[in-house]
């Protein structure tokens, strides 16, 4: 049985779990609170947002799952509409498990129930392709288990990611928002760090943080209130706080290697308590900058997509280069009539 709240000497309520990184016995109650003042303080340490400009507008990438959903719920009881915010979903077209359409029924669903308004964008109206149709690609270049003259299949996960950080932005951009937020963790954050480590991509490295604040145009800054909450504590959290959140987990999601790459972290955390919050937060303090600072600034030169107008570095951005790309691959593998 676990003792008595350590949150404060005085608290008399039973504990019902312990904040994972500290093993502190917490009650229902102090543990919300506690994660929401994690929260609060990181967008305040971090400036997150400008509570000061009347024309702040936040874009959450809500996905219907805990960590999204948990997001706008915190957001929405910490600030209680001081801010202008608003939640956009983007429909990916996964139709295994009816993991998409599921998705958006319960991102759209918390909305309703915060007055938060809701959008969606289908990737297959603009693209003419979705992950669906990128997952049959896959399946025939693991089938013929060779690279194609045009390079490596990345992997769906890598796909949606590229698809799901174009769309988002290109929304908030042509719409006026000044920041998105996304409901990245402690422990996504810190898997992308090792992994980004493993292949010693400096520039990626020193991109980490709670924030992405930019001044290239077309590239609206991205938040990441979440940074120094672990993925545990989130589940926890909307546990306990009752948030509404799709639990199934995407068919094309399993086996990735960055999934592999978190349970190792998870192990490791077993012998090594609070090690992705110390790895995280030293990194910030003590390397980021180091790493900055020898970054050789290459991509000075900013244009516009000759393709979709976004900012990029080349003629064309990379996200119009892989989507021509796909549906090349994918022109190949319709039946003829
Ligand atoms: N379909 C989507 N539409 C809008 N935003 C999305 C979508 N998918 C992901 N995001 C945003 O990107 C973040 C990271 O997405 P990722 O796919 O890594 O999911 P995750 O870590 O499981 O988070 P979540 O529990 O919120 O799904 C999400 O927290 C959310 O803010």
């Amino acid at each position: 049985m676990l003792p008595r709240c350590k949150f404060y000497h005085d608290c008399k309520s039973n504990a019902v779990t312990v904040v994972p990184y500290s093993k502190m016995p917490v009650c229902k109650h102090h543990f919300l609170t506690y994660i929401q003042d994690r929260v609060q303080k990181t967008i305040k340490d971090h400036a997150l947002i400008d509570f000061e400009n009347p024309q702040e507008k936040i874009l959450v990438g809500l996905s219907g799952g805990k960590d999204s959903q948990t997001l706008l719920t915190i957001l929405d009881q910490v600030f209680q509409k001081k801010v202008q915010m608003e939640a956009l979903y983007v429909e990916v077209g996964i139709t295994p498990k009816n993991y998409s359409r599921d998705s958006g029924i319960v991102a759209r669903s918390l909305c309703e129930k915060l007055n938060i308004p809701f959008h969606t964008l289908t990737i297959k109206d603009d693209m003419g392709l979705d992950i669906d149709d990128i997952h049959q690609i896959g399946e025939r270049s693991r089938k013929r288990g060779r690279r194609s003259k045009k390079g490596r299949f990345r992997g769906e996960c890598s796909y949606c990611g590229l698809v799901k950080r174009y769309y988002i932005n290109k929304f908030a951009y042509e719409n006026g928002f000044t920041k998105v937020a996304t409901g990245h963790n402690l422990t996504d954050e810190a898997t992308q760090l090792v992994s980004n480590f493993f292949s010693v991509d400096m520039e990626m490295m020193s991109r980490a943080g709670p924030t992405t604040i930019t001044d290239v145009k077309g590239l609206v800054p991205r938040i990441k209130p979440l940074y120094y909450i672990y993925e545990q504590e989130l589940i926890m959290y909307s546990y306990y706080a009752k948030v509404e959140h799709l639990g199934t987990q995407c068919a094309y999601a399993v086996d990735s290697p960055m999934m592999n790459v978190k349970g190792s972290l998870i192990e490791i955390e077993k012998f090594r308590r609070g090690n992705m919050m110390n790895m995280v937060k030293k990194f910030q303090q003590k390397l980021k900058h180091i790493l900055f600072e020898t970054i050789p600034e290459v991509k000075k030169v900013e244009a516009e997509c000759t393709e979709c107008g976004m900012t990029t570095y080349l003629k064309i951005c990379s996200f119009c280069k892989t989507k021509h790309r796909l549906q090349d691959q994918f022109s190949k593998i319709q039946p003829r009539n």
